[in-house]
């Protein structure tokens, strides 16, 4: 058998998506999502100058032999874009396997060790009051988890939180970076304000999250974890820019609150330190940014051996091919922790058919053959490319700050 054909797709609707269809000689097809959000065409620019040409003719069942081939034989190594491409190749080349086996992926990954994917739902507001009723709507709606984002008094735009009431929030909102204002103290006095009210309201039962999105120092981060542990949160996500690994032992000598990091990672060997000296309790690296299942895996196992868990990235600016195989991948790994879940548009759900449903608060993985989520060509045809940027974030005498 042999790959005969492979080319990306690039669809917008509502938001780029970038997938890679891997074509083999004897019809089977698998598909992988290689959307890295505001930065979409350098990964279709590496997979068509670089990978594609490289892919035609060889077995696809060998899917270790070619993820080494395009990681070692690269010798430029890691990266975003290098690392999501490969991941594309990856998903798609699991998916035909997991075709040819006539098996659901979690199936040839081991099989079944839950019934079920907790999921956890972003809640955003204004203010405080606005907040917790998103957050009532959500827990109508089934989920257990919720991370909770409110606006700050005296911060005029906040990361997270949508820009109109009743709008879904989305990163890359504008052609050109639009430019936040951040103020670490305001932030940092207002945040313990909303856990409690979420307590007050809601009970000890329901899981709490928040993203700090980068914006801490080590000792602001540790100041923040203590503030809020009588709220016991689920997690404190990347409390601070994770270059400085090492700032992480500070935060954690002060602190009880849980901490995830790496949603911005794409290797394991971006945890070695974290992992090894048992700074951190949650993995966020998504499959399509990670080199796919054949690299994450081995990260997962890694982290297992420090009580680490996974806790998948999976904002609506990946595509529903990313989250379909986290799904089997979820209900697989043994240390699961939780699957972040922001629902894709109609138009997107539309352009993606898939198997896996949401089901009270979970999300409940498909038995067709592969990972579950195709493409209609023709329909993501109607959708093209719009250049889209995350913003950048200055503090308020206009230094430019971390996103
Ligand atoms: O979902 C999250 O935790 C995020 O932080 C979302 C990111 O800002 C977004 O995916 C950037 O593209
Ligand atoms: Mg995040």
């Amino acid at each position: 058998m042999k790959i005969s054909d492979a080319y990306t797709i690039v669809t917008s609707p509502g938001r780029n998506f970038v997938t890679l269809k891997v074509v083999t000689d004897e019809g089977v097809y698998g598909i992988g999502d290689a959307t890295l959000n505001g930065r979409e065409m350098a990964v279709v620019a590496y997979l068509e100058e670089h990978v594609i040409p490289a892919l035609i003719g060889r077995d696809p069942q060998r899917i270790e032999d070619i993820w080494h081939y395009l990681y070692r034989g690269a010798y430029w190594r890691r990266g975003p874009v290098t690392m999501s491409a490969i991941a594309a190749v990856d998903l798609a080349l699991w998916d035909i396997k997991a075709k040819l086996a006539g098996m659901p992926l979690y199936q040839l990954l081991g099989g079944k060790s839950r019934e079920r994917v907790m999921t956890y739902a972003h809640c955003t507001g204004k203010d405080i009051d606005a907040c917790l009723e998103e957050v009532e709507a959500h827990v109508e709606l089934g989920y257990r988890a919720v991370r909770v984002q409110a606006g700050v008094p005296g911060i005029p735009t906040i990361y997270g939180v949508a820009k109109r009431e009743g709008e879904r929030y989305e990163p890359a909102d504008s052609d050109l970076p639009a430019e936040h204002v951040w103020s670490t103290e305001k932030y940092l006095n207002h945040v313990p304000k909303l856990f409690a009210a979420v307590r007050e309201r809601f009970g000890d039962d329901l899981h709490v999250l928040h993203d700090v999105h980068h914006r801490l120092t080590p000792i602001e981060a540790a100041r923040l974890g203590k503030a809020v542990e009588p709220y016991h949160l689920f997690w404190l996500e990347d409390c601070v820019p994770a270059e400085n690994q090492e700032g992480f032992r500070l935060i954690r000598q002060h602190t009880t609150t849980p901490l995830a990091v790496g949603e911005v990672f794409n290797s394991i060997h971006d945890y070695r330190e974290l992992l090894e000296n048992q700074w951190i309790d949650y993995i966020r690296t998504p499959l399509a940014h990670g080199g796919g299942i054949t690299h994450m895996r081995r990260l997962a196992d890694l982290a297992g051996l420090y009580h680490v868990r996974t806790g998948f990235h999976g904002p609506t600016d990946l595509s529903p091919v990313c989250l379909g195989a986290a799904i089997h991948f979820d209900t697989w790994v043994p240390n699961f922790g939780i699957q972040e879940h922001m629902p894709h548009t109609e138009e997107t759900d539309a352009v993606f058919p898939h198997d896996y449903r949401f089901e009270d608060g979970h999300f409940i993985v498909g038995e067709a053959p592969g990972h579950g989520v195709d493409i209609d060509e023709e329909l993501a045809k109607k959708y093209p490319y719009k250049r889209a940027s995350l913003p950048v974030n200055r503090l308020e005498d206009g230094t430019l700050w971390h996103w």
